[in-house]
């Protein structure tokens, strides 16, 4: 029998609704993926809403979490590690010290670094000590990186001026060590207007993606999380890079279908869970050498 994977998933938890591990851990249990969570914060709610309550984790606590599953030996187990939202460059650097523990104990661990960066539109900007160093330290770990658009941005210093433009700098965040960039939402001046589009860099090719874009009265939050969450599930489970590209992008857009359907402002991954193991639609990856 195929031996169930195992994540460690270092991410926000919020207590109501969806963002961090609150989105992404069950959809990961639901493809078939064992999940450690590691919450680096537990907020009442994801901080779109504008007021919440709660804690943010004290960084030490994250390489003592490690040490305590090392301590009962089982973190060689511990096939992938998942960061995304950081409170602060120091909890970045604490999720790296776990990581080299991880490498350590099973050197086939995979990393996954979302680097999550806030939207400044939305009035949630990310201290730029945290961009700096997912930049500059993360990424030369990471074994793959899921930046949006606004993320590479930021990596680059510029806005991107087209899709060939945006291919150049997920290129370059590929020069800086990961295997693989996934930009998970792709803004750039003649976009098409009714799509939502996606890009996958690695070392062997380029694959660009178009699924429809949803009209919602608000965008749901953590549609980032719960994308990163399934493209490192479904390569723990063997899909190739370009499968669980194409899986990520049907699931995702399955459990938008069901919160548009139900005019919820939070995620529907209860009522998704069969659309997200099984997605009935699929998009295509098709390469681009632009
Ligand atoms: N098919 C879609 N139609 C409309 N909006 C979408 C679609 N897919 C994702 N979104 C929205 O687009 C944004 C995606 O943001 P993105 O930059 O990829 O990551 P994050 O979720 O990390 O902010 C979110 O606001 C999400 O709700
Ligand atoms: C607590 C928390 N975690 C994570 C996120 C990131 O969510 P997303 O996947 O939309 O980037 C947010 C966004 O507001 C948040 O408030
Ligand atoms: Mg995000």
């Amino acid at each position: 029998m195929k031996r169930t994977p195992h994540l460690l998933a270092i991410q926000s938890h919020v207590v109501f609704g969806h963002a961090g591990n609150s989105a992404a851990v069950f959809p990961m249990q639901r493809v078939g993926v064992n999940v450690w969570p590691l919450n680096t914060v537990q907020f009442s709610n994801h901080t779109q809403y504008g007021q919440w309550t709660g804690e943010v984790l004290a960084p030490e606590q994250i390489p003592a979490l490690v040490e305590g599953i090392a301590a009962i030996g089982e973190l060689g187990h511990c096939d992938a590690v998942l960061s995304g939202y950081l409170g602060s460059a120091a909890q970045g650097r604490a999720i790296l010290t776990g990581v080299a523990r991880i490498k350590a104990a099973n050197p086939k661990a995979l990393y996954l670094c979302d680097p999550v960066m806030g939207h400044p539109e939305k009035g949630c900007i990310v201290a730029p000590e945290v961009s700096e160093f997912l930049l500059e330290e993360a990424a030369a770990v990471a074994d793959l990186m899921c930046p949006n658009q606004l993320e590479l941005d930021s990596f680059s210093g510029r806005k991107a001026q087209s899709l060939f433009d945006c291919l150049a700098m997920a290129r370059a965040l590929l020069a800086r060590g990961p295997k693989a960039v996934l930009v998970k939402h792709l803004a750039y001046p003649g976009k098409p207007d009714d799509s939502f589009e996606m890009l996958l860099v690695t070392a062997d090719g380029s694959w660009h993606l178009r699924r429809p874009l949803l009209a919602f009265p608000r965008q749901p939050v953590g549609v980032g999380d719960l994308t990163s969450g399934l493209f490192l599930a479904r390569i723990l489970l063997g899909d190739s890079l370009v499968a669980a590209f194409e899986f990520t992008a049907a699931a995702v857009h399955e459990v938008l279908l069901e919160t548009q359907a139900c005019t919820s402002y939070e995620l529907e991954l209860v009522r998704a869970q069969d659309r997200i193991a099984h997605p009935r639609v699929r998009f295509e990856a098709v390469p681009i050498n632009l």
